[in-house]
């Protein structure tokens, strides 16, 4: 049984503090949590109550919740950070196997947060173990479409642990970060490096697959962090038909470039609209995305693919109102199919390999 935020056994935890069985076959156990009032208290009692359960011979279950001491708490985050005071940024070091990337778009309401969360959830179910960072500081919409708004992340120490949804994918947005939720913070430069360096080393991802960065549209402050911060993160941009592709693909690829890093390809949402006869419209014009993939590919010298048209869809905005998202909520959606594809592409588990760009291609180290 695991812990469901740290995503170890609780027995490697020293969550476990007695187990003893009576001669009636009932186990008693004294389960500790990390902290007083775990949000995720419910959880564990209900997880450890069946696991036991299915052991042989056990006949009833006596479960007792305690709470870690300081000195128990303290040699649990030791275990968990290999003892070092956490200041590195696990994804960053050299032989990190985390494939990183930056969810960034041109301006705002394009459906760049969206995009994140599905992709999110389809790289989850692709058998991925899934993170996201939501820097989005004027939006941070992420936690809603996950269905953890109102969360806060459980703290062992200095350690933040992010916080899990149903949907697999484990989540830290910059919301989370302030200390009062109704609190404005106008973050600036400094600050915001610190709350994106705090987001990615001083939150427990453990081994992650993938991680998502939801970022705040435009080029500014957060890409400058991002570059220092994650030189190997790959940018996906997204755009919608209407945007002047000219001026998408100069932010993105301005950004890019103050980032060292390589547009990896483009997502159009908002493509067109099924009508009740089936047919196609195209509220926001058309060809958008594929002209900001072509100016990209000019810009760079190879070629950044659009990925995918994700068509406009009641669903899929539903969905995100009721923190489902909709590759999870209804997989047989239009939208979902064009993002599960997205996401099978950027991962290297895409059906065809066509149009993917493999290797390293030119950025500003040039
Ligand atoms: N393809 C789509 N079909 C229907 N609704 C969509 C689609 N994409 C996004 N939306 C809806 O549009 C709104 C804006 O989307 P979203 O929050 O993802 O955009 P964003 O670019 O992250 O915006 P911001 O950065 O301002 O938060 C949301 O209500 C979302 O549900």
């Amino acid at each position: 049984m695991q812990d469901p935020e740290i995503k170890r056994p609780i027995t490697d935890l020293g969550m476990v503090d007695s187990v003893s069985i009576d001669d009636a076959g009932v186990a008693h156990v004294k389960v500790l949590l990390t902290v007083a009032g775990c949000p995720l208290k419910d959880t564990i009692n209900k997880d450890t109550t069946a696991a036991l359960e299915k052991v042989d011979g056990i006949t009833g279950v006596d479960l007792e919740l305690g709470v870690m001491s300081n000195e128990q708490r303290t040699a649990m985050r030791e275990s968990l950070t290999g003892g070092q005071a956490q200041r590195e940024i696990p994804f960053a070091q050299p032989g990190s196997l985390t494939k990183v990337f930056a969810i960034a778009s041109g301006k705002g309401g394009v459906g760049k947060s969206s995009v994140t969360v599905n992709l999110a959830v389809a790289l989850a179910n692709q058998g991925l173990k899934v993170g996201i960072v939501d820097a989005d500081i004027y939006g941070h919409s992420v936690p809603a479409m996950l269905g953890v708004a109102d969360s806060r992340p459980t703290q062992v120490d200095d350690l933040i642990m992010p916080v899990p949804t149903a949907s697999g994918v484990s989540v830290i947005s910059i919301g989370m970060l302030k200390p009062r939720r109704d609190q404005v913070v106008a973050w600036r430069g400094p600050m915001l490096d610190r709350a994106l360096v705090q987001m990615l080393s001083d939150v427990y991802w453990g081994d992650l697959d993938a991680l998502l960065l939801d970022l705040p549209p435009g080029t500014g402050d957060v890409a400058i962090s991002l570059g220092q911060h994650l030189p190997n993160a790959e940018i996906v941009v997204v755009t919608t038909p209407q945007e002047a592709a000219a001026e998408v693909a100069e932010r993105a690829g301005t950004m890019a470039e103050m980032m060292h890093q390589r547009v990896v390809g483009v997502v159009e949402n908002m493509s067109w609209l099924v009508l009740p006869d089936g047919s196609k419209m195209e509220v926001f014009g058309s060809g958008g995305g594929q002209r900001v993939a072509d100016t990209l590919s000019q810009r760079f010298g190879s070629k950044v693919p659009l990925l995918g048209q994700v068509p406009l869809e009641q669903t899929l905005r539903e969905a995100g109102d009721a923190g489902k998202p909709i590759v999870e909520a209804d997989p047989t959606a239009e939208s979902a199919k064009v993002l599960a594809d997205v996401a099978r592409t950027i991962s290297g588990r895409g059906r065809g390999l066509a149009g993917m760009q493999l290797g390293l291609t030119p950025t500003s180290k040039l």
